[in-house]
């Protein structure tokens, strides 16, 4: 008897409790099965073991190998592992087994069950790797067990492969609980504390839930991956080169292959690997074999990571890391081999109507008859359903001049390039096909196209910012039919709206997106519908109502869910902009979700469409406080804006969070430089979001800079356009830099009736994130408010909320930033717990500036510099100040200014 194979195993390091699991464990209905079925290394035995342990449950662990098909050793083995949970439960049966023995298994257990108590507190009888039995003799005991089991007593299978024990008739009858691969996978959440226990630096959530994402959850390759990168760059890295597999993870399936497999289902696996996702018929198409369901079957029966796509049976995949590895082999194989296997899979999944596998696979095989007949078919749908992505690749494999001959080419391949913000091609590919069919088409037939190709051309006018040449596109476009692609005029529309939008005309504008809605609604053109959608819900947030634009967001994660448009691309602008009203209404664990949401939506599309996803993360981790979070989105950032062309909208939201971060850590360095490269502005032009964001910009800057002067005019200016166009969430955040701008000048009076206007704009926008961003210098200019009476109502709670949060809002400098105004000091000389001091021998206004500035780090020349005053008035000051106080030394002066403060503001 080797003891070990009757142990429970040892946990290993950094082992991860996993809770979700013990109700599974402690049904109230007894069921005789737990089927712990899934592909080696998820967990299965270290899960039970660890969950069996923590509810203090007694286990029989029985760790299977080969040798113990031999049906003597089976039974040997299970009573003394029997014997070893509860000792003497089975004496008389291992007693037998000793001298005499059993002439068969079934009289082993006959007489085994006979001796086990009726009743009994739970008992888990576990067999460990289970799928090593191949002995038929032995399923069919373990049949006969589990009819034959007093119901304290859990029988617990773990398992790479389904074992031929009737599974599909307990399933039937809820005797059996099962676990799969998917249960077993580790969450976001798991892997997130796993990660914080076995590492000794910090990983973003982002990093975590994308690692998550490419392994699955699967536990094996987390734990490769937190022993292999000793840093989070490494981390990262590691994480990246997943996508092209991993010497170490090849390694490991080498050796899960190499005992198991016939040369059969070696090449079996390797021709199938080339599918996303496959059932009998296309196996059977692909591997030019005519038993595609046995081929299946004996792939299911190798335990191997193949992983069904819904409960129906049919359809599987193979765990993505399994599959590079397999196309990995496969790439050994000879380049006509391959190609003609990604042939054979296109004629496949044309036969099923599944048009975008047919095209990925016409593509791989660099078949042009292939594609263009795919594309003349179901181009237009591929555009209607935003398939941007796959549209260019398939274009990309065409010849210039297929394209030139087609207008519905050129439509689509103009459109993917405008998508892509590659103007300069858009007018090449126009162009192109305008030389080419300018004698070939009939005369009404070029009308149509050139009207169509305005609708191109409108939307990249609108782009590149000229809005009156969009808008006139747009109306050529309108005027006429669409034949190429009817969604053409859908488009056109759509260019209207966001020219009336950029214009400055919200009503208009928005009207025309509701009409570019029902327009493409009754095309089925989901890209133009939920663009539309978006576009509704920016003129909302423009206009300052963003419970209005949070509804129609709603409407469009609606029609996602109808249409199940889960793989959209379009779909990280919902989220992106139903972050920024989370993080406005400081909602920041819904902002961060939607952000990582946005990120796993665009994994296919390439890092530069992370942007936007990346400033929410960064606005998020400021607003948390975590300072070193900020500063890699920040990089993250400014390394991306270096290297793309993007359009302002994106630049000044980037900027604004680039400028907020750099003014909480007081890198006036980086303002400094970021004036040499900020796009210009022109106030008067300023009618829509971005441009006012833009010149806000330059506005904050100049204040981050203290050159008051500049700043001023540009915000009143902004001012002045918002009020006239009725831009009200801009006029919201221009009141609030306005606050701090006056603020600074010392103007209290200006700084407060600045705030209340924001507070009052804030009853309808809800903005709290804007306001939270001046830091610790808004409780200060809110308390003057509420001294003074004046703001009442729903200012008032507003007020009093926002100071709530100021308190709690960690800040990255590391000195305490507000100052010891009137109303601080009004607040602190009324609270009880301040110094006896303070309140009998009272400071002068002076006095109390001067300790404000001590503590803010000036000298004495600075102080009389700042005051403007002679140096020795302020020592007089100070000498008075450390008398009334009992002070002797300038560090106890800060020391006693840092205390007051700190009851007012918070951590
Ligand atoms: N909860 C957990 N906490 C920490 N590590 C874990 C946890 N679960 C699994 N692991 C680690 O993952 C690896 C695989 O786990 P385990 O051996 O339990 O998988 P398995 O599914 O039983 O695999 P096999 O089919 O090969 O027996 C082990 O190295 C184990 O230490």
């Amino acid at each position: 008897m080797i003891g070990a194979k009757i142990s429970p195993p040892t946990p290993p390091t950094g082992l991860l409790a996993r809770e979700k699991f013990s109700d599974q464990l402690h049904e109230t209905e007894p069921v005789g099965l737990l089927l712990v079925h899934a592909p080696s290394g998820y967990g299965k035995t270290t899960t039970m073991a660890e969950r069996i342990a923590a509810l203090q449950a007694d286990a029989a662990w029985y760790r299977l190998d080969a040798q113990d098909n031999n049906v003597a050793q089976f039974a040997a083995y299970l009573a003394q592992a029997l014997d070893r949970c509860r000792p003497g439960i089975c004496q008389s049966t291992l007693d037998a087994l000793a001298s005499t023995g059993f002439d068969s298994i079934q009289n082993f257990l006959t007489e085994l069950l006979a001796e086990l108590p009726l009743d009994s507190a739970p008992l888990y009888l576990v067999l460990d790797d289970y799928h090593l039995i191949s002995n038929q003799e032995i399923h069919q005991a373990v049949r006969f067990l589990l009819r034959h089991l007093p119901p304290y007593v859990t029988l617990v299978l773990l398992t790479r492969t389904l074992p031929p024990i009737g599974t599909a008739q307990l399933r039937m009858q809820g005797r059996m609980l099962e676990l799969n691969a998917r249960d077993l996978a580790f969450s976001a959440d798991e892997a997130q504390i796993y990660f914080e226990q076995r590492l000794r630096y910090e990983v973003s959530r982002e990093s975590i839930e994308r690692a998550v994402r490419r392994v699955e959850g699967w536990v094996s390759a987390l734990q490769l991956l937190a022993s292999s990168a000793p840093t989070s760059i490494d981390f990262n890295n590691f994480v990246e080169q997943l996508q092209e597999g991993s010497q170490h993870l090849f390694d490991y399936f080498d050796e899960l292959l190499r005992s198991s497999l016939t040369p059969e289902q070696r090449t079996f696996l390797l021709r199938t690997s080339i599918l996303d996702r496959f059932n009998a018929f296309m196996v059977m198409r692909v591997t030019d074999d005519s038993d595609g369901q046995a081929l299946l079957s004996s792939l299911l029966n190798l335990g191997l990571f193949v992983i069904p796509l819904d409960s129906s049976g049919l359809w599987f995949r193979y765990h993505p890391l399994f599959a590079t590895y397999l196309r990995h082999l496969l790439s050994c194989s000879t380049h006509e081999q391959v190609l003609h296997l990604h042939q054979r899979a296109s004629d496949a999944w044309l036969e099923l109507e599944q048009y975008e596998d047919a095209a990925r696979h016409a593509v791989i095989a660099g078949d042009a008859g292939r594609i263009t007949h795919i594309l003349l078919d179901q181009g237009r749908a591929f555009f209607t359903q935003g398939q941007f992505t796959m549209l260019q690749r398939c274009l990309d494999a065409l010849d210039r001049s297929i394209v030139a001959n087609e207008p519905i080419l050129t439509l689509l391949r103009a459109w993917v390039a405008q998508s892509q913000y590659k103007f300069d091609e858009v007018e090449a590919w126009l162009a192109a096909a305008e030389a080419k069919l300018e004698e070939n088409l009939s005369a009404d037939d070029l009308r149509t196209m050139h009207s169509e190709f305005s609708a191109v051309r409108a939307q990249v006018a609108m782009n590149y910012g000229d809005s009156s040449r969009a808008l006139a596109l747009a109306n050529e476009a309108l005027d006429h039919e669409a034949r190429y692609l009817p969604t053409s005029k859908v488009a056109a529309a759509s260019v209207m709206g966001e020219a009336l939008f950029v214009q400055g005309h919200l009503k208009d504008a928005l009207v025309r997106m509701q009409e570019t809605e029902q327009m493409a609604r009754a095309h089925g053109a989901h890209q133009n519908v939920l663009w539309a959608l978006c576009q509704q819900s920016e003129i909302s947030v423009a206009q300052g109502f963003l419970q209005k634009a949070y509804n129609i967001q709603d409407r469009a994660f609606q029609y996602v869910e109808d249409y199940q448009l889960y793989q959209l691309p379009i779909l990280e602008f919902l989220h992106r902009i139903r972050s920024q009203i989370m993080w406005e209404w400081h909602l920041l664990d819904n902002a961060e979700t939607c952000a990582l949401k946005g990120i796993e939506i665009l994994e296919a599309q390439g890092e530069r469409w992370y942007v936007q996803s990346y400033i929410s993360l960064a606005k998020v981790a400021q607003s948390r406080g975590r300072q070193s979070l900020s500063a890699d989105y920040v990089q993250k950032i400014q390394k991306m804006l270096a290297c793309g062309d993007y359009h302002l909208d994106w630049l000044a939201n980037a900027h604004t969070t680039m400028l907020a971060y750099w003014e909480a850590v007081r890198d006036t360095e980086s303002v400094q430089r970021w004036l040499t490269i900020a796009p210009a502005y022109t106030v008067e032009t300023a009618t829509n979001h971005f441009q006012q964001c833009n010149a806000r910009n330059w506005a904050r800057a100049y204040i981050s800079l203290r050159q008051l002067e500049k700043a001023q005019p540009i915000l009143e200016g902004l001012q002045t356009v918002a009020e006239r166009f009725g831009l009200q969430t801009d006029l919201n955040r221009n009141h609030i830099a306005l606050a701090q701008l006056h603020w600074q000048k010392e103007d209290r009076e200006q700084a407060q009736y600045h705030l209340a206007r924001a507070l009052r704009l804030a009853s309808t926008t809800g903005a709290v994130g804007s306001f939270l961003r001046m830091g610790k210098v808004l409780i200060v200019i809110l308390k003057a408010l509420i001294n003074e009476q004046r703001i009442e109502g729903m200012e008032l709670q507003r007020a009093e909320r926002l100071i709530q949060l100021a308190k709690q809002q960690r800040d990255f400098s590391k000195s305490i930033r507000i100052t010891l105004d009137e109303a601080i000091i009004q607040d602190i000389i009324n609270r009880p717990d301040v110094p006896e001091l303070i309140r009998t021998s009272p400071l002068t206004r002076r006095e109390w500036q001067i300790l404000s500035l001590i503590h803010a780090g000036l000298s004495n020349d600075q102080i009389a510099e700042q005051l403007k005053v002679a140096g020795t008035t302020v020592k007089t000051h100070i000498r008075s100040l450390y008398q009334k106080q009992n002070i002797t030394k300038r560090s106890e002066a800060i020391e006693l200014a840092r205390d007051l403060l700190s009851k007012i503001q918070g951590e």
